[in-house]
């Protein structure tokens, strides 16, 4: 245990004094030390937290001894050996993060379905390019539309309209309602380009969005973590409390990087807007925002924008649907409801291509 012994001696303590703070033996150290001996798990946490060393370098330190001692008699197949571990961990973890996402029936028949009008859009292309501009603006105007209407926007599709298209300002409303669509558009063109620069998604990347989404409006929050508690109103949900945001947001990416090769896109841009919304890592737009992940996602694979609607009916059926994985664990209904809008988008977008 090199770890210990070249901090034992930077502290300039002795085997014994490290022995009684760390209430065992100083035999027990010195074997420790020298190999001969390996520590309890309790032991190692107690040695890390006396010399203020990181437990979990110990712990690797550890248990590559313990590899190391097993192998070392047979030199001729250790490689073999580890790399069969190591497969089957991959295959393990790999399998139990798959495991927790199940796919009901109607949700496996929507995706076949998707997949027909996603070949057939796919067939569709190259646009011709004065077209493509016409579809963006009639899309991204709609979707910015419903998705400020969700939060509480209240400026109409054909206001949004002219406020995203033709810089135009609509007497009576506020500045921050002004904002909030024009960083909207921003944000969409901003995920459009992440797909052309083919971007691998990360925390770096998604705080780039929220900044955008945020941009003038709440400059201290803008691309960053929160660092206080916040309720969803309505929601019997709790975010998490911002202690454990961090942790989460690492386990978000670990998700998406464990997945995304594993699950329909409709399903990882499902999941990736649910698990987002329900950690809401920002004090603020956290709606905003993982919807325009789920779009990011569905657009790098080929897929167009699902455009969930802010009416009050639809609104409510979105927000319930969100609530049953996060109270209940049942992801059925918010499956279904991402899929049949990218079926509804999809179609859509072919007709328009004619
Ligand atoms: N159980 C839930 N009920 C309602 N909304 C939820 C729930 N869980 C997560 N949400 C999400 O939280 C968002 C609203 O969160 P909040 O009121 O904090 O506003 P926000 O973070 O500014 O998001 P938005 O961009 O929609 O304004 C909704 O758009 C929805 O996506």
């Amino acid at each position: 245990m090199n770890l210990i012994n070249t901090k034992r001696q930077a502290l300039k303590l002795k085997i014994c004094d490290l022995a009684q703070l760390v209430g065992v033996d100083s035999s027990l150290i010195s074997r420790i030390i020298s190999g001969k001996r390996q520590p309890t798990l309790t032991q190692l946490k107690k040695i890390s937290e006396v010399l203020s060393l990181d437990y979990y370098l110990l712990l690797k330190e550890f248990l590559s001894n313990q590899v190391f001692e097993l192998l070392s008699p047979y030199p001729g197949i250790a490689e073999e050996v580890i790399a069969v571990a190591e497969e089957r961990i991959t295959y393990l973890t790999g399998k139990d993060k798959f495991k927790v996402i199940k796919l009901s029936q109607p949700v496996t028949k929507l995706l076949n379905e998707a997949e027909q009008h996603h070949k057939k859009w796919q067939s569709k292309k190259p646009l011709d390019g004065v077209q493509v501009q016409k579809m963006q603006e009639f899309f991204h105007t709609a979707y910015t539309y419903e998705s400020n209407r969700i939060e509480g926007n209240t400026l109409t599709l054909s206001e949004t309209h002219l406020v995203i298209n033709d810089g135009i300002t609509i007497g009576g409303k506020s500045m921050r309602e002004h904002l909030e669509l024009i960083n909207h558009k921003e944000a969409i063109d901003l995920i459009l380009d992440f797909v052309k620069n083919k971007i691998h998604f990360n925390a770096f990347y998604l705080k780039q969005i929220h900044q955008l989404v945020l941009k003038g409006i709440d400059r201290k929050n803008t691309g960053v973590y929160r660092s206080v508690p916040v309720r969803i109103s309505g929601s019997a949900h709790l975010p998490p409390e911002p202690y454990m945001i961090d942790k989460l947001m690492e386990d978000y990416f670990l998700f998406y990087e464990m997945q995304r090769k594993v699950l329909h896109p409709i399903i990882l841009a499902a999941e990736m807007h649910e698990r987002l919304v329900s950690i809401h890592p920002f004090i603020d737009g956290n709606g905003r925002t993982s919807r325009l992940v789920m779009n990011l996602i569905l657009l790098q694979n080929g897929y167009t924008l699902v455009n969930l609607k802010g009416d009050p009916e639809k609104k409510a059926s979105y927000f319930k649907a969100l609530e049953a994985v996060q109270v209940n664990h049942e992801n059925k209904h918010f499956h279904q409801l991402i899929a049949e809008h990218a079926i509804a988008s999809l179609q859509e977008h072919i007709h328009l291509a004619g």
